[in-house]
């Protein structure tokens, strides 16, 4: 079976994230790729490191084409997908969108986040939020999956076991996390030029990110109750990677954290409990899908702390969109997703 496929926005990090996986995917074939500022262009003039790989020109997003294809990702600044999405969903294609758009289900708290009006809500009903780990069947069956952020994924993954089993005070929990600065995008910014972001360090959105509903949406469907998150992001000079430190007060300082998350995700292919006392670095999962956790008991504490590490642009964002993509189509979870991080 070969599943084709279209990508909506395809110069973007993640667009061209996107492009490297699926040219090594063996059951998709990728057959449109769009960008308005670039139609006509070869892919590989653009992004020569994808040259023998995509023999494809970017071509300028038309309905007609895309409707071709199995599947459309979105790649796109949010706003964009839920103006193409009903069209194709229409004419029988599945989407994934890596963008916002369909993540939040509450649209008045969508629109206060995302400074717009909802212009599909029907189809935002029906999305499917695409964290495999946390619903993986439902993803096997939905038309349109709302892929999750980047933060939102090691935020949840990290905080999952502790919230399902019940085992933190759900009030007051803590996530400080680092993002790369290709979290930004390509588009052109004054904080992410090198002058600018390198060899500094700062946070921001600490008053609120538009991260915190969609992150708090997921913990309180695993803790079954509203939870109280305090959500800091920083921005660290490096390209890729984001290391979250997440911090929740145990309920029953006896428990055996270790065991809690080495038997929550022991089927999981792409979430790796690393030894008692580890701490994950964001190069050990640099261009791969995994994110690796790592939990710790600080002395002299009821804290319960664990350190998540993922690769933005991946299990962030292309990478996780693939393995929805494999879900859907009924295909191996981690077809096209085995490349092992680049270290150093
Ligand atoms: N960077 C990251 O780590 C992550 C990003 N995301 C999300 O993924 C999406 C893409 O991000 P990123 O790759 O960084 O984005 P960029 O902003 O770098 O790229 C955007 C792409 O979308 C295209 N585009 C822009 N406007 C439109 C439009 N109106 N219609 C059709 N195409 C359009 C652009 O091409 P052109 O203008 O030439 O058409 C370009 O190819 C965003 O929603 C982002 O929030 C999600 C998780 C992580
Ligand atoms: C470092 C950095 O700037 N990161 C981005 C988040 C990444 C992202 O694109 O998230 P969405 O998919 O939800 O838009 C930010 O904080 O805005």
């Amino acid at each position: 079976m070969t599943i084709t496929a279209g990508i909506v926005g395809g110069t973007g990090y993640t667009g061209v994230e996107l492009l490297r996986l699926l040219a090594g995917h063996p059951q998709v074939a990728l057959q449109v790729i769009t960008s308005r500022a670039q139609a006509g262009v070869p892919v590989s003039t653009i992004y020569p490191n994808l040259r023998g790989h995509i023999d494809l020109a970017f071509s300028e997003p038309d309905t007609e084409a895309l409707a071709a294809c199995d599947v459309v990702f979105f790649a796109t600044p949010n706003g964009t997908a839920m103006e193409m999405a009903p069209a194709l969903i229409d004419r029988g294609v599945r989407v994934i969108d890596l963008g916002a758009d369909f993540r939040i289900r509450d649209l008045s708290v969508w629109s206060d986040w995302y400074g717009m009006a909802h212009s599909c809500p029907a189809l935002a009903a029906e999305a499917v939020y695409g964290l495999p780990e946390q619903g993986r069947d439902a993803i096997r069956r939905a038309r349109l999956v709302a892929n999750p952020g980047c933060y939102p994924t090691a935020v949840q993954l990290g905080f999952l076991p502790l919230l399902e089993a019940g085992l933190v005070d759900t009030g007051q929990l803590v996530a400080d996390a680092k993002s790369g600065a290709s979290g930004a995008g390509r588009q052109p910014r004054q904080h992410t030029l090198l002058c600018e972001a390198g060899e500094n360090f700062h946070a921001y959105g600490a008053s609120g990110h538009r991260h915190l509903p969609e992150i708090r949406q997921g913990l309180e469907a695993a803790a079954g109750h509203p939870v109280g998150l305090t959500f800091v992001p920083h921005l660290i000079p490096m390209i890729r990677g984001i290391h979250a430190t997440l911090y929740g007060r145990l309920l029953d300082p006896s428990v055996d954290l270790q065991a809690v998350y080495a038997a929550r995700f022991a089927d999981e292919p792409f979430v790796d409990v690393l030894p008692p006392g580890s701490h994950p670095e964001t190069r050990s999962v640099r261009g791969s899908n995994m994110v690796r956790i790592a939990v710790h008991r600080p002395e002299g504490g009821d804290m319960a702390l664990v350190l998540a590490v993922e690769d933005n642009l991946v299990k962030g964002a292309a990478g996780q969109a693939l393995q929805n993509l494999n879900l859907m189509f009924g295909l191996p979870e981690t077809l096209g997703l085995q490349g092992i991080a680049v270290l150093p």
